[in-house]
């Protein structure tokens, strides 16, 4: 369980305001944090993850005191069991992408099985002798995310880490989130903006507005949002065999003025018939 209260004296466009936010997660919770641009999202992360002094409050994390500004209790960034991943990847520009898990791996023993196992586990053993620029954006983050996994973290803060993305693999990082969560038994934060993301994603969405809890609650269901699909086969006639996520299949019309080919993925907007 992740439990805080956090304090912290904001200096934003519209004059000083306070950080003021108290929430508890049950393990295992994935939760959304929402709200306008400002907010106090990313300096919310800042305060959990350590890289930010806050003016006051605790965080608990199971048994542990992370902060206690009462009892004076303060635990350095490198000690708090967490990953961290941001939207602009924030990868070692000068690293292979297998220096760069073994770098976050570093430590603890254990480190060399456990960076073969997340390149295998986010597909990323072709590209473990590359460095981050010659990386497409989408593989960019899925080395940030099996970077911020290699510290073996029970708390995963996750600051909009699909929004620079395009939507297919959007969609495809989405359900490595959702495995990785589940797979690693993580308690994980996702600032997100996009209700089909948070819809998919998370059990709970907190909206903060000027650093304050505005409201709290289960998702709305999003409209349907695309799925991604996987061409199996070009029909003949045009159309195309898809592999939906789960394993069924369906045809489609093929998409105008785009090529497929078996392999290629797509996003498909799911309608009731
Ligand atoms: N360390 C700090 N000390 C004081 N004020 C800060 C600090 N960091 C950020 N702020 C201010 O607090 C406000 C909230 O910033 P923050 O980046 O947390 O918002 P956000 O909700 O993440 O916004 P966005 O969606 O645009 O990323 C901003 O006005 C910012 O200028």
């Amino acid at each position: 369980m992740l439990d805080f209260h956090l304090l912290k004296a904001l200096h934003t466009a519209a004059g000083p305001r306070t950080l003021d936010v108290r929430l508890a997660l049950a393990p295992g919770e994935l939760l959304a944090l929402s709200g306008p641009s400002g907010a106090g999202k990313t300096t919310l992360l800042r305060l959990l993850a350590g890289l930010d002094r806050p003016d006051g409050g605790f965080v608990r994390f199971g048994e542990h005191p992370w902060y206690d500004q009462q009892a004076r209790q303060w635990l350095p960034p490198q000690q708090r069991p967490l990953g961290f991943v941001f939207q602009d990847y924030a990868l070692f520009p000068n690293m292979t992408v297998r220096e760069n898990l073994a770098f976050a791996a570093a430590g603890p023993p254990g480190a060399g099985p456990l960076v073969a196992e997340l390149l295998e586990l986010l597909e990323l053993g072709a590209l473990a002798g590359r460095r981050p620029g010659a990386l497409s954006g989408g593989q960019q983050q899925r080395v940030a995310l099996a970077r911020a996994l290699a510290r073996r973290p029970r708390l995963l803060l996750l600051d909009e880490p699909l929004a620079a993305l395009d939507l297919p693999t959007r969609l495809r990082l989405q359900q490595v989130l959702a495995d990785v969560h589940q797979q690693f038994g993580l308690t994980t934060i996702l600032i997100s903006h996009d209700p089909a993301e948070i819809a998919r994603l998370a059990t709970r969405v907190v909206e903060l507005e000027l650093g304050q809890v505005r409201q709290q609650g289960p998702p709305p269901p999003a409209a349907p949002g695309p799925l991604l699909g996987r061409v199996v086969a070009v029909l003949p006639g045009g159309g195309l065999r898809v592999q939906l996520p789960g394993g069924a299949e369906a045809d489609v019309p093929a998409p105008p003025g785009r090529a497929c080919a078996p392999g290629d993925e797509l996003p498909l907007t799911v309608g009731v018939a």
